[in-house]
């Protein structure tokens, strides 16, 4: 099968706003980083404003929907107060996204079958303003049906235990979840959900990913942040876009 269009590259700046925030001022400026990323040629920038802040801020997001002449890809969790946020900015895209306080990262994906009732309710205003919903997900059936079910037009799938298997050398591992976001981007594109794929990727697990026919958009972040304090943010997300390319043939 042929890929269904072009891959695109959303970039995260989020850790940008995580090291802002180490020293509480206003450097470095994730908004700066989103100008760059945009001359860099991507796609989407995304941001996700935890409830506890520990990033991105309320300033940003509304930095943000004034300085970028790229989709904004808003990451939120299910709550009554991003709900509002996030009608106020209608940004092109939310992603909803499980939050835990005490989670160093976001752990996993959202239990989207088990309050499927209230999903489908939160999700709908936000629908209706405009945003294209996308649900942050595991590679797994149950979720993307019950994704579907409550009128999300995007999932996003949670690459994250793909990339720990593999940076921790657990080959079967690695594979085992690499054919479980294979197959079920498949199954997803069957129902008419776009697919896009993100956390953890990086230079070495990308291009299998990005290999994925129905795969659209690939949302990455915290190693291009990390890469960038070495070659520059630009030069790192060119890397990034150059193996993304080649894997798409
Ligand atoms: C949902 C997701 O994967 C992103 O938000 C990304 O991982 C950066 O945010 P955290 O590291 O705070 O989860
Ligand atoms: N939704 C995933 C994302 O935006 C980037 O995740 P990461 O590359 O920072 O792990």
């Amino acid at each position: 099968m042929k890929p269904l269009g072009p891959l695109r590259l959303g970039v995260n700046i989020d850790h940008v706003a995580t090291v802002r925030n180490a020293r509480g001022g206003d450097t470095p400026d994730p908004l700066r980083a989103a100008r760059i990323a945009q001359e860099a040629g991507c796609d989407g920038i995304t941001a996700h404003l935890r409830e506890d802040r520990r990033h991105i801020s309320d300033a940003d997001i509304e930095g943000l929907m004034e300085v970028l002449t790229v989709p904004l890809n808003f990451e939120m969790a299910a709550t009554e107060e991003m709900q509002k946020i996030a009608l106020r900015h209608r940004p092109h895209a939310v992603c909803i996204v499980p939050e835990k306080r005490e989670e160093r990262t976001t752990e996993g994906g959202l239990e989207v079958a088990r309050e499927e009732n209230r999903l489908a309710h939160f999700i709908a205003p936000l629908r209706d303003a405009g945003c294209r919903v996308s649900i942050f997900i595991a590679a797994d059936k149950r979720q993307i049906e019950a994704a579907h079910r409550i009128g999300a037009q995007v999932i996003e799938l949670h690459s994250g235990a793909y990339c720990d298997a593999h940076h921790e050398g657990r080959i079967e591992d690695r594979d085992r979840e690499l054919e479980a976001l294979r197959e079920m981007s498949g199954f997803a594109h069957g129902l008419g959900l776009e697919v896009h794929v993100g956390h953890g990727l990086t230079y070495e697990t990308v291009q299998p990913v990005a290999a994925f026919p129905e795969v659209m958009e690939l949302n990455i972040g915290h190693f291009l942040i990390g890469e960038a304090i070495f070659r520059g943010l630009q030069p790192a997300i060119a890397e990034m876009r150059r193996l993304m390319e080649d894997a798409r043939g």
